[in-house]
């Protein structure tokens, strides 16, 4: 599991684990860490033409330290001094020593440097930047990325948000950031975390310092270990019920992959509500689908999946399926009849234009304001938002955030959110809690359609619906030989 802090909780972390060493030692630990990044990336420093744009914080200490190491190992460098009077006097007296040449940002020679680098250190702004970029940093930064050869960001690109994931001005796109400690939320939540390339994280020791964090980034073996695994005693009912409503005449399709992605997800038995008709062609797919016509007539359930192109007019079946008392995942179409406020369970799976339309907000401000906007909704309705999109964000009421590692665009073809829905509903029924129902089911759905995406062409939601078992059975395959 990846950990995500707030800066205040690293600054707390920081102070205590410093006060336990001699002065400048962290940084040395930070510096160590970049350094040998950039001489991995570089394929050695020797000859390779650096340049380090150094802010007036422990950010560009921290670049200019790392310059003077490339220097003494047979780099040239150059450094761009933004706030020349606050440089980090340690730093910018060690890069001198090493040899390094230092200019001002309104030098044309930064210019000059930055036209042939070949590694572009971004050491403007880390946790203490506040987001945006001066426009003397912001044109270096647009140089770099137009002329230069690669950017590494020091613990984060410069110019964004770091507790937010915000981007709100200009700010370094950078190729590879390296960060120090623990995770910030610039480097997950986007538009801030595309901004940040890969991310390399450099232990310096904070961990025992640092609270459980709110924010987490799963990996394999956490959803291997949170997966439902059928017993011996297991029988369909334990195994969980899951109750579809979805689909319609107009968009049959949706009730097949979401009654397809509950079923391939682990469901015991699918109830589908619905039309004779949908009911009829959901069944000549899924033979072992029960179905009934409305919520009150099709039998008991353990969760309620409700919504996925279901169309206008069955408000009424919606409520019925949300007044259950059970579990409920709400997705499309059923986010248009929500309740003032959740009693029980709950799982919303908006995309960013379904969400515009829950908060009464433009879609754009949304995107721009992603983490923001699903925890004012999980708030608001006291239920857990799963928000769509290139990273999934999973929000429950109480804050707790989970961050989707596995998305990829081969997700963008329609349909794959039904399946979604059936999936993290048949988790939802197998007794998982909403965030990790939520957070277990965009994983595994991220992984299918990588899956689906390397066996070739253009995935449909068929294609990455058909993958779950796969995607499942690897990952309780790795987890059996871990454990
Ligand atoms: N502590 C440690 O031991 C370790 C720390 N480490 C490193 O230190 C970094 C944090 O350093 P830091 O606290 O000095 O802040 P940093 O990000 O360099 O900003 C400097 C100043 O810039 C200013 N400013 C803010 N926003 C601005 C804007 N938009 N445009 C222009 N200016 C702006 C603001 O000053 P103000 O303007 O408020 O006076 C702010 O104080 C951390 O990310 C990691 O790299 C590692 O070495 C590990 C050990
Ligand atoms: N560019 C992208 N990168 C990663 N995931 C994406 C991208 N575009 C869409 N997705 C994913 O694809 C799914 C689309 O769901 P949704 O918007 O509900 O579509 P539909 O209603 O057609 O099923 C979501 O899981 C979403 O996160
Ligand atoms: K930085």
């Amino acid at each position: 599991m990846r950990t995500v802090h707030t800066v205040e909780e690293i600054r707390a972390a920081e102070d205590a684990l410093m006060a336990t060493l001699p002065p400048g030692a962290l940084m040395q630990r930070a510096v160590a860490g970049l350094v040998s990044t950039c001489a991995r990336i570089l394929g050695g420093p020797y000859g390779a033409r650096v340049v380090v744009l150094a802010g007036g914080g422990n950010n560009g200490g921290d670049a200019l330290w790392a310059g003077a190491r490339l220097a003494g190992r047979g780099a040239s460098v150059d450094a761009v001094l933004l706030r020349p009077d606050r440089a980090h006097p340690e730093g910018l007296a060690a890069f001198r020593d090493a040899g390094g040449r230092v200019t001002a940002g309104d030098d044309v020679r930064a210019g000059a440097a930055l036209a042939r680098a070949d590694l572009v250190l971004d050491g403007i702004l880390g946790i203490g930047g506040r987001g945006g970029l001066s426009d003397d940093a912001a044109e270096l930064a647009a140089r770099a990325r137009a002329d230069a050869g690669l950017i590494i960001a020091v613990d984060l690109p410069s110019g964004v948000d770091p507790d937010t994931g915000e981007a709100p001005g200009a700010h370094v796109v950078a190729d590879v950031t390296v960060t120090f400690g623990t995770g910030k939320t610039a480097l997950v939540v986007d538009p801030a975390a595309a901004a940040a390339g890969a991310v390399h994280a450099v232990d310096i020791g904070l961990a025992p310092y640092l609270p459980g964090p709110r924010t987490t980034v799963l990996e394999d073996a956490d959803v291997a270990a949170l997966l439902p695994e059928p017993g011996r005693e297991s029988d369909k009912y334990s195994r969980g019920v899951v109750g579809v409503l979805a689909g319609s005449g107009q968009y049959p399709g949706a009730a097949l992959l979401a009654v397809g992605g509950a079923l391939r997800g682990g469901a015991g038995m699918v109830r589908y509500a619905g039309p004779d008709a949908v009911a009829a062609t959901v069944r000549s797919r899924w033979p072992e689908t029960i179905a009934g016509p409305s919520v009150a007539e099709v039998g008991r359930v353990q969760a309620w999946t409700v919504g996925s192109g279901l169309g206008d007019g069955r408000g009424a079946d919606v409520a019925a399926a949300v007044g259950a008392g059970l579990p409920v995942l709400v997705d499309a179409d059923g986010l248009r009849s929500l309740p003032d406020r959740f009693a029980g369970p709950a799982l919303l799976t908006p995309h960013a234009g379904e969400l515009a339309r829950l908060l009464g907000v433009e879609r754009a401000e949304i995107e721009a304001r992603r983490l923001h906007h699903a925890r004012a909704a999980a708030g608001r309705w006291n239920a857990t938002v799963l928000l769509k999109g290139t990273t999934t964000l999973v929000v429950a009421p109480d804050g707790r955030v989970r961050v989707n590692s596995t998305g990829t665009s081969a997700l963008a073809a329609a349909g794959t959110g039904d399946v979604l829905a059936g999936l993290a509903g048949s988790l939802l029924a197998a007794g998982l809690e909403p965030l990790d129902a939520g957070s277990v089911a965009a994983y595994v759905h991220g992984l299918a359609g990588q899956r689906a995406a390397a066996a070739g062409g253009y995935p449909s939601a068929g294609d990455v619906l058909q993958q779950l078992p796969a995607v499942l059975g690897s990952l309780r395959q790795a987890d059996t030989a871990q454990g």
